[in-house]
């Protein structure tokens, strides 16, 4: 994998060395698969384009013993879990508490948001350095190498209490005829927010320390949530619907339709995650990576693109909150040996993948030298 094509550490903010500039490519879903010639910006290096030959093979792990506090079923989710996270990081979970007419009316529900003409999705174009909003293949961030995708992202904040913010988000950013929409998604993310903090649990008893050490850790965490919409690409072969990488953040759930596209670089080969009906997505990210001690595996993956069908996806990405220290259970350190990442915040992780570098699959220990690099100076 040669990581180096990927390794982007974004100049200051001079002069940009390359000749195309950020921001001139405009991303409309519904002219770009007419178009003729494939802009050189979304040709990304062979490098990265190796297909895949296999399926992963990761535990389907039923949570219905778990979420009724049976014990030899929580056990062995949990040993599925630590499992599959030694390896790559990557389970899908059923029976997992979060109703199916739920996921398919958010699942559908991107539909009314994505058909919009372009003009009404810029009006809610995501602003440098915010979270939530529209974006076109990142147009406005890099200069090469842009995701053949659209996305809508929206925050979920854990302890938000009764007020109800990805509805509001909705309301106010779209108006009244998303009113709606949002409050599917605000059920949805109340939903994510229960799994996730479950997940945290059979983490931490899959790692046999307290198994509230993570739970109460997210207790007041967010979550970025975000819609992906992957329009078909006639020269499929050449674009990358989202580039390899490793997530930054904790966890991330994720649904996806029964289009296959996201794929998980294990064993030195690309291998797809099989969509699974009613079924969700989860990986370990970077964050969380740290938080066991480099023990689990955040896994590099992408999302490939369909030459004829377009293909959706939702994914929650769950943190801690921006001032929360990231740092291990002492009793995995005494266990376990040394550290392999210093203590970082969340904020710090977050606006480093913002503003100094395009994540990939190096981008915690390209952070950690970089905060070292910038605390000698
Ligand atoms: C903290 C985040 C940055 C990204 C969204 C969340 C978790 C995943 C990250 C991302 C999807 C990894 C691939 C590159 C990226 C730029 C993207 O394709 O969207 C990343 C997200 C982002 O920076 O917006
Ligand atoms: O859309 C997908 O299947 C995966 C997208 C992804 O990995 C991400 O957005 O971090
Ligand atoms: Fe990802």
């Amino acid at each position: 994998m040669d990581s180096s094509a990927s390794t982007i550490l974004m100049p200051p903010p001079l002069e940009l060395k390359d000749e195309r500039k950020k921001g001139s490519v405009v991303f409309d879903s519904s002219k770009m698969q007419k178009q003729e010639k494939l802009p050189t910006e979304f040709i990304w290096p062979d490098a990265d384009l190796v297909r895949a030959q296999q399926e992963l093979n990761e535990p389907l792990i039923d949570l219905d013993g778990f979420f009724k506090g049976d014990e030899a079923a929580t056990a062995h989710a949990a040993e599925l879990i630590r499992m599959a996270c030694l390896n790559h990081g990557f389970f899908q979970v059923t029976n997992h508490g979060v109703d199916l007419d739920l996921i398919r009316a958010a699942q559908e529900d991107m539909e009314a948001f994505f058909k919009l003409p372009l003009s009404r999705k810029l009006s809610v174009k995501k602003k440098p350095g915010e979270l939530s909003g529209y974006s076109g293949a990142h147009a406005d961030r890099y200069s090469s190498k842009l995701p053949w995708k659209e996305t809508l992202s929206f925050v979920y904040c854990y302890d938000s209490g009764s007020k109800p913010m990805v509805a509001d988000y909705f309301k106010t950013a779209l108006g009244e005829d998303f009113e709606q929409i949002g409050w599917i998604y605000q059920k949805y993310c109340d939903a994510l927010k229960e799994l996730s903090l479950g997940i945290m649990q059979l983490l931490a008893i899959s790692l046999d320390v307290d198994s509230s050490y993570y739970r109460k850790l997210f207790e007041d965490g967010y979550s970025i949530m975000r819609c992906n919409s992957y329009p078909p690409c006639k020269e499929a072969g050449l674009v990358m619907g989202t580039g390899p990488h490793c997530d930054p953040v904790a966890l991330t759930i994720l649904h996806q339709d029964q289009v296959k596209g996201l794929e998980v670089f294990v064993d030195d080969k690309w291998q797809s995650v099989k969509p699974r009906p009613g079924a969700l997505v989860v990986n370990i990210g970077d964050t969380f990576m740290a938080l066991s001690n480099g023990k689990y595996k955040s896994c590099i993956h992408r999302a490939v693109v369909n030459m004829d069908k377009e293909r959706r996806s939702l994914t929650f990405f769950m943190s801690p909150k921006d001032d929360k220290v990231v740092s291990p259970p002492q009793e995995l350190i005494v266990r376990e040996g040394p550290r392999k990442y210093p203590d970082f915040k969340w904020s710090e992780l977050l606006e480093f993948t913002q503003k100094h570098y395009r994540p990939n699959n190096d981008t915690l220990q390209s952070f950690v030298e970089w905060r070292l690099s910038s605390q000698t100076k």
